[in-house]
Formats: structure tokens, sequence, C-alpha cells
């Protein structure tokens, strides 16, 4: 490095600083002359400077070559690149405007000479003029930022990068000449002795001496090939995020900035298509041990990530995860090639030979199969390649052929932290099943530090979202849709616009509220919902609600978990139920419609459940908020067996009871409780039994029996006169229940006991509702108000029943047994995921 000018040793820390600001980064003359503090060399210390185009000029010289070639008028678009540097020349230049607008006038001449040979060019030449005509960008911001520097005056010399960056196409891409570029840069030094450069990121030369570039986003890879040939310390990589961030912030919004990472680590994410890198920018820097960090020209305070040999251990095994778009699987199949030799040999060379790259490559240990995942472009060749490869096996049957999918992506999972670390694959792939994403192909690097899944390509989004969140680097994002903002319903809002932020941050899991819908209206939002004011968003100009738009709304394609909340007592909604489960939407529900309804609707909601790997919850049909179907489920999965279960199930039916000593007639007690807003507003609802009788039908399947609302011997409590008369008339009629209820009350009292409604299922399946008269010491003789009140007598709980009691009606009780499902969900998401309380 003879070249290199001996450099101030004053601050040894910072020698020679190498900066590279990409074009998000030089979008307008306000940008490039922040751009240029940034650059600003360190006291006693030499700065390069590497440049790519202003923003969006390389897309517009790639489109502007295609027009010349195909002859078309590119004159316009050439005035407006050139306007466009002139603008920001004069923004910038100050004094100096003449020498700086005289510069980028020779390279827009050039410019003009090229596109308009382009039209008459062979091949051969139109490449050569193309390769000179995209690289344009990158000569004019030079010149900006040469000037935003101070030009020669301040110490600055621009080095058009063709005249020093030797590289030529190889094999495995572009490869540079190091000795020929050191040697070029030699020269270039001894003409240009100044201590700082702002080079031309993106553009080089080949051997023979033509103008090449280094393929789009290539600018990375000048700045760290150029800090090797200036020798730099360090290099930072300006751009417009705040770092290597955990995922494409587009995708993952809650994706968060890495602070440092291995060399590895930073090529495995780039390859693996984390835009901010190009991926071939590393390996320069990795043999000659040069850190490199990653910062934010918009936010320069901020640390950013810094990449070097040793990166940084962290708290999750897998550090990012990245996305490569557009892939296609090839598979060939054949029982004939199980242990034949040279197989996954020929295949591969024939894909060489037809030059498809191979991003990922599994096979099955039968070796019946195998499979490799290529860019989709290249699919079809590929394929037509490998079949001739084998036509001869595929014609003797030993080989099936060749199957090609496309409409795929590569999600691949980095860190260094994940060698050796067990559990890795399983998390990935169980937050990804959790997320409804099918798995087509996966392959783990040897290094383990990478493991790579081909997806379908329109899982993408929810896929990242929810592998980064099973790896604790951002909260479960779970999107929620209630329906029926009645009383449980608004209840439950107000639950849980109180307990959302808490749960978010020690948690790990975010309920967001992006539908809400009644019977006749509904609202779809695309950010989350303030539970508070969502109920106002149903008027009259809300849309019709349609539940499948709905379902489909919440079930979104960006997020890694659904959940729909009925709090409708509509059958019409339980019988979506089963779509929604299958769809892998969770359901929460206090409608108990779809656990007492049709036994073999009811059946095919438990399969789908099963299909969806999704989870029906529905704890508040039976009880409100008492914790009555859990306590059931703990016994039964401890191997407990269940002999009886004897139940209060109605708040209403319990406070009629509690209050009908005899001192009043039974009809008073009945206007009493409907003025409280205890009953139904037609009373028979709660009288006739049958609201109990469904409770008892949903215990009675959650204990494994099939029964059926017919099953259930249900006693009404109306007498037959009374039942189909109009409400009006039933209430003034009502005091016709009083006789024979006061008579049963007599009865009961002169055996010592007492009256209360109860539901009962027995051991061998039989089950009733109705009242009953009870001894003294029976535990619902001991109940208070609207008090609900469950007795499991179970071989356990033979002697003494297990019995669960307490208030059994009302929204806020209800609302908080609903809530207390979504949360169980909510959780269980959090823990699969390992996330920790903080
Ligand atoms: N893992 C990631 N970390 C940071 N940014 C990423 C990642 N994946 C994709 N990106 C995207 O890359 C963009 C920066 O890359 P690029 O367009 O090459 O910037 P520049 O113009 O500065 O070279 C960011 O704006 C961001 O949206
Ligand atoms: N200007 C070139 C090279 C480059 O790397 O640009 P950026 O740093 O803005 O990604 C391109 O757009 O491909």
């Amino acid at each position: 490095m003879s070249a290199v000018p001996s450099l101030p040793q004053s601050n040894p820390l910072s020698r020679l600083q190498l900066h590279k600001f990409g074009g998000t980064s030089l979008a307008d003359a306000g940008r490039i002359a922040a751009a240029a503090r940034l650059a600003a060399p360190l006291a006693g210390g030499a700065s390069v400077v590497v440049v790519s185009a202003m923003r969006g000029v390389t897309d517009a010289l790639v489109a502007l070559a295609a027009v010349a070639r195909g002859g078309g008028d590119w004159t316009p678009g050439w005035r407006a690149l050139q306007a466009r540097h002139h603008e920001a020349a004069h923004a910038i230049a100050g004094t100096d405007t003449g020498t700086l607008i005289a510069r980028l006038d020779a390279e827009a001449a050039a410019l003009h000479a090229d596109l308009g040979a382009l039209a008459f060019a062979t091949e051969d030449a139109a490449l050569r003029l193309s390769e000179r005509i995209w690289g344009h960008g990158e000569l004019c911001s030079a010149w900006l930022m040469h000037a935003a520097l101070g030009g020669e005056p301040a110490g600055w010399a621009r080095l058009d990068a063709r005249d020093v960056l030797v590289v030529h196409g190889s094999e495995i891409g572009m490869h540079v000449d190091r000795e020929a570029s050191l040697k070029c840069l030699a020269g270039w030094r001894a003409r240009h002795p100044q201590a700082h450069v702002v080079a031309t990121g993106f553009v080089a030369r080949t051997p023979d001496g033509h103008a090449t570039t280094l393929g789009r986003n290539g600018s990375d890879h000048s700045a760290t090939l150029l800090a090797d040939l200036f020798d730099a310390d360090a290099v930072t990589i300006w751009t417009d995020v705040d770092g290597v961030l955990s995922a494409d912030p587009r995708l993952v919004p809650d994706a968060v900035c890495l602070s440092a990472l291995s060399y590895a680590e930073a090529c495995e994410l780039a390859y693996f298509g984390a835009k901010v890198l190009h991926p071939r920018t590393i390996a320069p820097l990795q043999a000659r041990g040069i850190p490199l960090s990653i910062r934010n020209a918009l936010a320069p305070s901020t640390r950013g990530t810094r990449i070097d040999a040793q990166g940084e251990t962290a708290r999750s095994p897998v550090k990012g995860l990245s996305i490569v778009d557009d892939m296609a699987v090839l598979e060939l199949t054949g029982s004939g090639m199980a242990g034949v030799p040279g197989v996954a040999e020929t295949l591969f060379a024939a894909l060489h030979a037809a030059g498809v790259s191979v991003t990922m490559i599994s096979q099955g240990s039968s070796e019946h199969s195998i499979c490799c995942v290529v860019r989709a472009p290249e699919a079809a060749r590929g394929r037509a390649a490998i079949e001739d490869a084998f036509a001869d096996a595929i014609a003797g049957g030993q080989v099936e052929g060749v199957r090609l999918e496309t409409g795929l992506c590569v999600l691949a999972a980095v860190g260094d932290g994940m060698v050796g670390s067990q559990g890795v694959a399983a998390r990935l792939f169980d937050g990804l099943a959790q997320a409804r994403v099918n798995i087509r192909a996966i392959a783990q690097g040897a290094s383990e530090r990478n493991i790579s899944v081909a997806i379908a390509q329109d899982d993408a989004t929810r896929a990242l979202r929810a592998a980064h969140a099973a790896f604790w680097l951002s909260p479960q994002t779970v999107s929620v849709g209630v329906i029926g903002p009645g009383n449980v319903g608004r209840a439950l809002l107000a639950q849980l616009s109180e307990v959302i932020p808490a749960l978010r941050a020690r948690a790990g899991v975010d309920l967001r509220l992006r539908a809400i819908a009644s019977s006749r209206r509904m609202h779809l939002g695309d950010a989350a919902l303030d539970p508070d004011t969502a109920g106002a968003l149903l008027g009259d100009h809300a849309d019709a609600c349609d539940l499948d738009a709905f379902a489909a709304h919440v079930r979104a394609d960006h997020l890694p978990h659904a959940m729909i909340v009925d709090c409708s007592a509509s059958d019409a909604v339980a019988a979506k139920y089963e779509d929604w489960l299958a769809a892998g939407i969770h359901v929460v529900t206090p409608n108990k419609h779809a656990g007492s309804g049709d036994w073999t609707r009811y059946a095919r909601i438990v399969e789908a459940r099963v299909t969806g790997h999704s989870r029906f919850m529905y704890e508040a049909t039976v009880g409100a908020g008492l914790p009555v179907i859990v306590t059931l489920r703990n016994l039964l999965d401890t191997g407990d067996t269940l002999q009886a279960i004897d139940g209060m199930l109605s708040g209403t039916l319990a406070w009629l009871f509690n209050s009908f000593d005899g001192s009043r007639p039974f009809s008073d007690l009945v206007r009493e409780a409907r003025a409280l807003g205890y009953t139904e507003p037609d009373p028979r609802d709660d009288l006739s039994g049958l609201d109990v009788a469904r409770k008892l039908v949903i215990l009675a399947r959650e204990a494994g029996r099939p029964l059926s609302l017919a099953d259930v011997a249900v006693e009404s409590l109306v007498p037959e006169a009374l039942r189909e008369l109009p409400l009006d008339e039933f209430l003034q009629r009502l005091s016709e229940l009083d006789t024979p209820m006061q008579a049963r009350l007599d009865a009961a009292r002169a055996q010592g006991r007492g009256l209360r409604h109860i539901a009962r299922l027995e051991a061998g399946g039989d089950a009733s509702v109705g009242v009953r008269a009870l001894p003294a010491d029976h535990a619902c003789m001991h109940t208070r108000l609207t008090d609900n009140l469950v007795q499991f007598t179970t071989a356990r709980y033979a002697e003494n029943p297990l019995v669960v009691q307490g208030p059994g009606a009302g929204p806020q009780v209800t609302a908080a047994g609903v809530f207390g499902d979504v949360l169980a969900i909510a959780h269980a998401l959090g823990a699969r995921t390992g996330w920790r309380h903080a």
C-alpha cells in the first residue's frame, strides 16, 4: 500500500474512516449537505466517502437506457436528470457553482452521447454502453458531495472508481482483481495526494478497461472493496434506518435495531434478503478484520449496528430474520433413487450447467426425493436441465420426474447463538404453525447459524411476524374482532382497554382490536381500534354486517394470530365458528348456541379446532366468570371420574328461589326480578328452564357425554296455558304461578326441605332441569342473591363434592369470564414462544 499517503498519527483510532451514503441519504441538496457534515474527517484523521446515486436516479437511468435501446425518445428523461443535478448543485456549491455545473454538464454530455449510440449498437456494445449509462448517477453525486465537502480547497479529491476498481465476472459473481486495483490506486494516488477522497460507488472497470457496475445496490460492496484498498480502519454505511434491524421494518413494524452482529451473521442476513446490506459487502472487511457500522443518517445520534469478528451474544439464539422473495421449489422424486450414488451430483451439475443458482437444498433421509429452492425466473430452465440429465432414469421409471412449485419465498432465521442451542428449529416451526404457515422445505446450514424454510409467498409477512415474535424479538400480535357490543361486549371492551398496554409490556402479547360488529353493522379497521370508542363506530354510516368479510379481515394475512370474540347470543354467528376455527381463528364466546346446539354441528366445531390449530373457549357460557368449565376439565384431565353434576345455573332462578320463603307470592318476586333487570325482558325465557338446560348440555359435552337439548328432561315453570300468550297477557296472568308454587314450598317444608332450581347430570348420562326440594344441609341451600353454584361429585370428591360458587350473572362478571379466555389464549401464545414476564 505504498501509494496510500502517510497519514497524521495524532489520532490512531481514527486514522482513515470510510463513509458510504446510499441513495436514501442523498435524496436532495439538503440531505447531501447533512451527509457531508457526518463525513467530515475527525481531527487528524482522513476520510474516504463513497456515494451512491441520488435516490431514484439509477432506476431512472435503467429506464432511460431501455427507452434509448428501443429507439424511443430519451431526451425528456435525460433533461430531467440534468435538471435534478443542476438544482442540487445550485443549492450546494455556494461560490463555485460554475465549476460544479461544468463538471456535471461534462457527465451529462457523456451520458447524452451514450444514450444516442445505444439504438444502433451491437449487443455487446449496447451492454457496455448500458453499464456506463447506469453508473452516471454516481458520477454526478460524487461531484455534488465533493462540492458539499468543500472540494479541492478543503483537501478533497474526487475518485471515479472506474479508474481504480478492476473487477471481472466469475462463476460465483463479481470478483475484484485486488492486485490490479491496488496498482491503479497507487497511480491515482500519485496524481491525487489529498488526504480526503470522495469516490463513486457502484461503478468499476473490467480488466480490459470497460466501464461496468457491481450490480444493483452494489455501492455497499464498493465501499468495502475501497475500504480494503485504502486500508481503512473503520467503515460506516449511512442509510435511512437505525442499523441492521431484526427484520425488514416495512414488513415487521416491531423490528428492533441489533446493536452488534458478527461478520457471519451479517453475511447470512444479507444473503437471505436483508436489503440494508448487499450480500457481498462483508467479505472484503472480514478478510482484514475491519469493523463496519450501519447507521442512520437521519438520526446520527443513534449508535447503529456494529459488525465485526466478535459480534455479541444476545438473549435470543436468533438475531434476525429475512425473506428472499420470488422463489420456486424443484423436486426430483423416485423410488429408484434411494442408495444410488451420484444422484445429487448429477442434479446440481445440471443446474450449474444451466446457470441456475441454488439457494436451499433439502433431501429426505429416505433419499426418495431431493428438493432444492431456486429463483423463480430460473426455475423452468432448471427443471428442463434436470429432466434432460435424468431422461434415461425417467424413461426407465427409476425417477418419477421433476416437480416445479412456484409462488414461494424463503424465510431465514439467523444467529450465531443457534450454534449448539437446542429447540431453535422447534420454536420456529411451532411459531409458524401457530400462524397457519405451511412449510414446503427446510434446510439448516451445517454451521447451524441459519435455518431456512420455503413457504408460500402469500404467507411471507405473517410468517415473518410470527417467527419474529417466536424468538422474543417482538410481542405476539393477535388480530381481534368483537361481535355484539351489547352489555357484555361493552364491558369486555372496557376491560380490554385497561389491560392491553400492560399485556403488551409484561406478557409480550399485543391484542389488536381490528374489527367490531353488531347484528346489522360492522367496522373494519386497518390500524388498531380504541376499545373505549370502538362501539361508536357502529352508527348508521358503518358497513352492513357481513360475517365472512368480518372474519377475513380479522384473519389478516400479515398478522400471525387471529381471534373472534362473539358476545352475541346469535345462532347465525355460532354457525360460523366451524369455518373460523378451521381457518385458524381462535373463537371465544359466552354464546351458548354452539356448545348446546345440534350435536353434529358441535362435533364439526371440535374437529375444526384440530384442523385449524385454533382454540375454542367458552367458559362464560356457564356461571359467567366462575371457573366452572376449567374446573371440570382439570378434574377429568387429571384422571378423576365424574359421578354427577348438580348446579344452580341461572342467576335469575337462583334469586327467585333464594327469595321465595312464602311471605310474598312467587309472581311478586318474578315482577321484582324483572324490574331489577335480572330476568330477560320476557321472564318465560328464564322460567322455561331452557337456558339452564343449554348450560347443562355444555357441561355434559365437556364431560364427554354426547348430550343434546332434546335429551334433557326440562320442567318449565310456566304453565302450559301461559306459554304461547303475548307478553302483556302473560304478565297480567302471572299470579297463576302462585298457588302451585306455594303448594310445592309447603310440601318441601313439611319434610324440612327448601326449594331450589336445579340442573342435574347423572353418572349414566340422565339430565334434568327443574325445581327440587333439597335438605337444609345441601350446598345449594346456602347461596345468596344471584349466586350460581356447581357441585361436581367425582370419584375423588365423592363424600364431599367439589363446589364452585359465586355471582353467576351480570355483564361485568360475564365479560370477565370471556376476558379470562382471551387471556388464556394470549398467554399460551406468549408462553409457547418462551416470553418471560418482566
Ligand atoms: N433487516 C433489515 N434491517 C434494516 N433495514 C432493512 C432490513 N431489511 C430491509 N431493510 C430495508 O432496507 C432499507 C435500506 O436499504 P437501501 O435501500 O439499500 O438503503 P441505501 O439507499 O441507504 O443504500 C431500509 O430503508 C429498510 O426498509
Ligand atoms: N445506485 C445503485 C447502487 C446502490 O447501491 O444504491 P443504494 O446504495 O442507494 O442502494 C442502485 O440503485 O442500484
